[in-house]
This record gives structure tokens, C-alpha cells and sequence, in this order.
């Protein structure tokens, strides 16, 4: 089958790991007899640099004609340290968030068995967690009014949910958990926020159309806390914008690297595939990034284009590296360290 992929790979360590999700997918095309047509388009840094826009319309329109799109990551140190910059990278991603209208970011996370010792959590801990993070993704604080006062001397943003916002990724985060063990944990901090407590009106309602799921509520510092101390109580977490991108990264310290967590973007248009992670500028350039967060989005990207098979084939490669040891220097350990393209090489060589 014939599929059009539009690819953003955006800033810093982006394109490098985007070139190892492609080359992977390039070797699934032919080993299941598949054709993905790639069209590149502009985001973040690099697109404010040559069009001053860094979520160009072109870029969004690349997004709209794909069947699904890989995204790498955004985000440049000469924006990171100039708080006056008027025009930043990251409104690049949340523009395409929201012009896309992808309301739900799924982010899994689940130990691979031959990097329990990799995390810095003990083994008991770690081993055999599998759950996942349901993050809303255009609302809350991110996307309400902000500002600055006239004399400069304060500044604000504003945290708004709207009961139809909240009833959608909580139905979402239901269907999910309907396929899994049937437990969600609503997080919330609903004894400070009162948009919290709108979410946990709304889920004490939804709550009851799932009579088959089990559902917990869990103020979100305790969340923090009990997901490092005992991730397994977890099944699929539900929460808003900023908990969840914050409880994602903490995450990733269970599987052992950020270099390992994927994410799949869906909403109302087309869905994006991006990694969990940042552009990580200190490796730009230097071939030493880990793709296989980004190997693993396109895993997801090609599940949600119905090729189940070609997904679980990514999936087994990636164990398979794990296993042999053909990993980046941030998992390797004492053992030999390889480079991003190595890795991504010997990925679609073994496929
Ligand atoms: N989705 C995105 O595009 C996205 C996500 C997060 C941050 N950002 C942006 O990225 C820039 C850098 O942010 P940051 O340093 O806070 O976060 P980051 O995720 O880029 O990096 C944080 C740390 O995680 C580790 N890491 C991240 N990716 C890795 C990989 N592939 N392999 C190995 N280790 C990896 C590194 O130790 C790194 O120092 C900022 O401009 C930020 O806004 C973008
Ligand atoms: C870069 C930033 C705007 C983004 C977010 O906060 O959503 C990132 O941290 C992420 O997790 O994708
Ligand atoms: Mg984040």
C-alpha cells in the first residue's frame, strides 16, 4: 500500500533521529511491500529562520494532505535564552496542536526487561511496569490568556478547561483503558485548582457510563510521587496539559532514558508521531542521540495506519538492539556505545 507521510523534523537532534525512524520505515516498506511517499515541511527554529514563521502555513498544509506525520523536536538555546524573543520555536508545536486540533497525547511507557538495571529505580520497582499517560493536549495553561503587566513587574498565564474539553480525553482515556486492565487514575489538584475540580466534576460523571472500569483520583504531587515509588499501581493516567507533560518526562527515569519514550498525537486532522523528548542541543550534530523514541513513534504512526504487523516488526527490532546491546551511549553503560546512525543502520538492516 501507498501512504503519504509528511515529516517535520524541526531542531537540534531532530533531524538525526527522524533520518533513523526513516530509514526503519524505508526497510518495513520493503520488507512488507509498502510505499510511504516522505514530504518534509518547516517547524520550530529552523522554520522562523527561513520564513520568520515556526509553524508555517505550507508546513500545515503538508500536515493536512498526510496519512500521518513524523515529528522530531523543536526548541533552540538562542530562543531558550532570550526571554524577549517575540516569536519562539515552541509556538511552532502548539500551533500545529492546535490548528490540528489534537487533543490527546498518548504517551506509554513500559520497562524493556534488558534495561531494568539502566534505571536508576530499584529492579522490583521498575520491572514489568506497563501504563500509560493520556495528556490533554489544547488546553489548560498553555493555551489561556497570558501576559505582563503595563510596568512590566508581573506576569501571568491562566489555567481554562471547558466541560467539553474534559469530558473528550476523559472518554478517550476510558476507550483506552476498556483495552487494557480496566483501571484509570484521574489526576488533578482539585483541592487548589478549580479547574481541577471541574475535571473531577466531570470525571465523578463519566466515571459512571464505564461501570466495568475502576477509577482512582490522585491529587497530582502525590501522582509524582507514587509514579516512581510505585508505577505499577498504574493502568492509563488521564490528566491536563501540564501534569501530564511534567509526569511524562518523570517517567521516562522508569524505563531508563528520555531517549526511549514515544507518543502518538491524535485528534480532530491528521495525527503526529513525535518523541516525548526535547532537542536535547547539546548533542545536535554529534551522532550520539538515541532514535529509538523516535523509532517507536513511527512504530505507533504505522499502528494507526492499520499495518499492526509492521509496527510489532519495529518493536521486535528495537528489543532486539536492546538485547545485543547496539544502543547509544546515554543506555550503554560499560558496553560499547554506538552512534545514532548506527543504530538507526543496523535497526532497518535487522527488520
Ligand atoms: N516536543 C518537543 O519538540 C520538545 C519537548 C521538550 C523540550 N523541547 C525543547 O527542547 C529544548 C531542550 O529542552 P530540554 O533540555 O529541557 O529537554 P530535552 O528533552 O531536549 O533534553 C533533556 C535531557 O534529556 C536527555 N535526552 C533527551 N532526548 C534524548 C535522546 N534522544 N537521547 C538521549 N538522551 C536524551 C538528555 O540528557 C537531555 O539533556 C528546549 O528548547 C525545549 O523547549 C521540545
Ligand atoms: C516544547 C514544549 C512546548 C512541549 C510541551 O510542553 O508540550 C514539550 O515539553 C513536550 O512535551 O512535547
Ligand atoms: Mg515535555
Amino acid at each position: 500500500m501507498e501512504f503519504k507521510i509528511g515529516v517535520l523534523a524541526g531542531d537540534g537532534i531532530g533531524p538525526e533521529i527522524v533520518e533513523q525512524a526513516i530509514k526503519v520505515m524505508d526497510a518495513v516498506a520493503t520488507k512488507f511491500g509498502h510505499q510511504f511517499n516522505y514530504t518534509k515541511a518547516l517547524v520550530g527554529a529552523i522554520a522562523i529562520d527561513e520564513t520568520g514563521n515556526p509553524y508555517p502555513d505550507e508546513t500545515h498544509q503538508v500536515c493536512l494532505d498526510s496519512d500521518a506525520v513524523l515529528f522530531g523536536a523543536i526548541g533552540d538555546p538562542k530562543y531558550d535564552n532570550n526571554p524577549a524573543a517575540k516569536v519562539r520555536p515552541e509556538q511552532g508545536l502548539l500551533g500545529m496542536r492546535q490548528k490540528l486540533g489534537l487533543y490527546a497525547n498518548i504517551r506509554p511507557v513500559a520497562t524493556f526487561p534488558s534495561l531494568i538495571d539502566k534505571s536508576p529505580l530499584k529492579r522490583d520497582i521498575v520491572q514489568d511496569v506497563d501504563l500509560v499517560v493520556i495528556r490533554e493536549l489544547t488546553g489548560g495553561i498553555y493555551f489561556g490568556a497570558r501576559g505582563r503587566s503595563e510596568d512590566l513587574t508581573s506576569a501571568f498565564d491562566t489555567c481554562v478547561y471547558t466541560v467539553e474539553e474534559v469530558e473528550r480525553i476523559l472518554k478517550l482515556a476510558y476507550s483506552y483503558a476498556g483495552k487494557r486492565s480496566k483501571r484509570v487514575t484521574v489526576v488533578d489538584k482539585a483541592n487548589v485548582l478549580s479547574s481541577s475540580r471541574l475535571w473531577r466534576e466531570v470525571a465523578q460523571r463519566v466515571e459512571k457510563e464505564y461501570t466495568d472500569i475502576e477509577t482512582d483520583y490522585m491529587l497530582v504531587d502525590n501522582a509524582a510521587m507514587q509514579l516512581i515509588q510505585w508505577p505499577k499501581k498504574f493502568d492509563v493516567m488521564v490528566t491536563e496539559n501540564m501534569f501530564g507533560d511534567i509526569l511524562s518526562d518523570e517517567a521516562s527515569v522508569i524505563t531508563g532514558s528520555m531517549g526511549l519514550l514515544p507518543s502518538a498525537s491524535v485528534g480532530r486532522e491528521t495525527s503526529v508521531f513525535e518523541p516525548i523528548h526535547g532537542s536535547y542541543p547539546q548533542a545536535a550534530g554529534k551522532d550520539i542521540a538515541n532514535p529509538l523514541a523516535t523509532v517507536l513513534s513511527a512504530a505507533m504512526l504505522l499502528e494507526s495506519l492499520d499495518l499492526l504487523e509492521e509496527a510489532q516488526a519495529v518493536r521486535d527490532v528495537v528489543n532486539k538492539s536492546l538485547n545485543e546491546g547496539v544502543v547509544t551511549e546515554d543506555i550503554s553503560g560499560e558496553g560499547k556505545a554506538y552512534k545514532t546512525s548506527e543504530v538507526g543502520a543496523w535497526l532497518a538492516e535487522n527488520i
